[in-house]
């Protein structure tokens, strides 16, 4: 299988990239080879590519940061999104997108079904609603896979804030009042690689709407007290994890209260593995440098 991969400078990216060898080749281009903010060339270049699936790990994703800058935010996760669906239904090539459980306002109350409405709260949350939105009117076969809380050892993430924190800082007050499921980086790399391979392998399969993260839930707060204690003898010093509400923690984005996800019909369809959210972080810690909790 070949795989034209978007984005594989980011934390889904550069797992996804780690997963090649030879049984799967992964042409990634970079922001120098192919500037997403300059979404007209999209069409050209993945034209040119000998591909059997494309893989769109790219966005915008600096949340807060988006609320200011709502246009590039736009481009990157709508405007990209549609063209690079377009490029891919004109080759007859199948594409999995990459989405967010930010789409969501976090009121339902129970964990999302991919056909639950949407109603997203911030401008990230909204440019990646409307980029789900191009995908499927592009018409081509397509997986929008939705995900939550993505950390891993590339890149920036909040896994990444709590350990740099933890060794900055006595007390770390993290909001209890915001649930959700953390996914780690290998596992969603592993889910987007096994419903590519499936796409490929099975034209009947037409793609649509699905959820993968970890497996269970917890808040902010209890991911930050779990990456504390799982870290726990490799810290220089251990730190208090204080509960806060998120009142007390003003951003510029507005974030879902409960954006658990349904991933039921994504394990019945695919058969991916979806690792316990706990065992994955422990799994991921495993994998980081010790400069990472020390300093
Ligand atoms: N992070 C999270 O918590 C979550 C992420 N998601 C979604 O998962 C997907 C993967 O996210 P994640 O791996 O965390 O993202 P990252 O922010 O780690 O990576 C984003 C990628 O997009 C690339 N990119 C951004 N702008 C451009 C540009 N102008 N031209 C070319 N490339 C560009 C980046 O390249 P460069 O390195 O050059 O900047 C990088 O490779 C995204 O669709 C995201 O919305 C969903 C839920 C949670
Ligand atoms: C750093 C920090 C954050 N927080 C809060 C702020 C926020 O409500 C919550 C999460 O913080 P972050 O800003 O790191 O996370 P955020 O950037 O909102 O993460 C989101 O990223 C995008 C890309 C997604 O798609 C989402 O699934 C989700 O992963 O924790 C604290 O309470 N204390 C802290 O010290
Ligand atoms: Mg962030």
């Amino acid at each position: 299988m070949k795989i034209l991969l978007l984005g594989g400078t980011g934390q889904l990216g550069r797992e996804s990239l780690l997963r090649a060898g030879p049984g799967l080749r992964i042409v990634a281009p970079t922001r120098r080879d192919l500037d997403l903010a300059q979404p007209e060339t999209i069409a050209a270049y993945v034209a040119g590519q000998d591909v059997d699936v494309i893989v769109n790990a790219a966005a915008y994703t600096a949340v807060d940061k988006a609320e200011s800058e709502p246009d590039l935010a736009f481009v990157l996760n709508a405007e990209v999104p549609g063209r690079l669906a377009a490029a891919a239904a004109a080759k007859g090539v199948p594409l999995v997108h990459v989405s967010t459980d930010y789409v969501f306002d976090g009121t339902k109350g129970a964990p999302y079904l991919p056909s639950d409405p949407v109603a997203p709260l911030g401008v990230y949350g909204a440019s990646k609603e409307a980029g789900e939105r191009a995908v499927r009117a592009a018409g081509g076969r397509a997986v929008v896979l939705r995900t939550a809380w993505v950390y891993g050892p590339f890149g920036g993430n909040f896994m990444k804030t709590m350990l740099r924190l933890a060794r900055e800082r006595d007390v770390l007050c993290v909001v209890d009042d915001q649930r959700g499921t953390p996914t780690a980086s290998a596992d969603l790399a592993a889910a987007c690689l096994t419903i590519a391979a499936r796409l490929v392998r099975d034209p009947e399969d037409h793609g649509g709407t699905f959820h993968f993260t970890n497996a269970g839930e917890t808040t902010w707060c209890g991911f930050a007290r779990a990456i504390v204690e799982i870290a726990g003898p490799r810290l220089a010093k251990t730190p208090e994890v204080v509960a806060i509400a998120t009142a007390d923690y003003p951003t510029p984005a507005e974030r879902p209260a409960d954006s658990r996800l349904d991933c039921a019909a994504t394990l019945a369809r695919y058969q991916m593995a979806q690792p316990d959210w706990r065992a994955a972080l422990a799994a991921t810690l495993d994998r980081l440098p010790e400069e990472v909790f020390r300093s």
